[in-house]
């Protein structure tokens, strides 16, 4: 039996390291340990568990977001953790998290998005992961094309379109969005781009597929100098910028930045 069983038995010169933040996915807190801590994972994780009522399991991210899929890896903490079920405005998202992208903190900027879709639109996600961008909007009532790289994302895709029954709404697709004009000839009202680090040229390669005044929502990973150069670029690929926000800090000095753009 571990000697270490209390967050009390953390040296107190290492006490200002032991995480005061976590995610929460599902029933499940997500947190990174520093590695100071090693020692000391489980009473870290015993501590978070005990914050609050619900919490089933911890996971520790022990690498941050690498590849095109963007997974982090994780250590399981506490609990028994196979497949979480997320709740977000009234959508169910299932998912293992070492296999795919998620990101709670998003929730509110996809509530946002998924407001301004009608009924009559079609709209295209790219980079959709899980779904928690196309499946509200296919619950508006638009159709939807999902596009995803991931097979295993792809897979929990296929999973949450039928858990939020939007089945007739969307159209999975498991591809490189790269290659999008050779799976691709429709054209849409919405493009919602939640395209992930280092990908920025994509905006380019979707314009056609998008109808004249058409919406397009775009995020990038920038820093604050850059954001008026950036919107003059748009303006020369003949996008209007509606509105732009910046939605999360990624590094201490880059941010998501949000696009809302109309195509003239
Ligand atoms: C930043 S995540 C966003 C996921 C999702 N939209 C969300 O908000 O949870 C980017 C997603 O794009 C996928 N991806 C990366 N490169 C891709 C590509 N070339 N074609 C299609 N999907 C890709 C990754 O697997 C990942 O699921």
């Amino acid at each position: 039996m571990s000697m270490i069983q209390k967050i009390a038995d953390i040296p107190e010169e290492l006490l200002y390291q032991v995480p005061k933040r976590f995610d929460i996915v599902g029933d499940i807190a997500v947190v990174s340990v520093p590695a100071e801590l090693e020692l000391y994972k489980l009473p870290v994780a015993e501590h978070i568990a005990s914050t609050r009522g619900n919490i089933r399991g911890v996971l520790n991210k022990v690498t941050k977001l690498k590849g095109e899929h963007r997974v982090a890896g994780f250590e399981v903490l506490l609990g028994d953790i196979p497949v979480i079920i997320h709740e977000e405005f009234g959508f169910r998202y299932r998912m293992d998290l070492r296999e795919v992208f998620f990101n709670g903190r998003l929730a509110f900027e996809r509530q946002r998005v998924s407001s301004k879709v009608r009924a009559d639109e079609d709209v295209i996600v790219p980079f959709c992961g899980i779904g928690p961008f196309a499946i509200p909007a296919a619950a508006k009532g638009a159709k939807v094309v999902a596009i995803e790289k991931n097979p295993h994302a792809c897979r929990w895709l296929f999973e949450n379109v039928r858990l939020n029954n939007v089945d007739g709404n969307i159209h999975p697709i498991l591809a490189d969005a790269s290659d999008i004009g050779s799976f691709l000839k429709a054209r849409f009202d919405r493009a919602i781009i939640p395209t992930p680090y280092g990908m920025d040229d994509f905006l380019e390669k979707l314009l056609p597929f998008v109808r004249k005044g058409g919406n397009v929502h775009f995020y990038a990973f920038k820093k604050q100098y850059q954001i008026e150069e950036l919107m003059g670029q748009y303006s020369d690929m003949g996008l209007d910028v509606v509105e732009h926000r910046r939605c999360g800090n990624i590094a201490p000095s880059i941010s998501r930045w949000a696009f809302d753009m109309v195509k003239e």
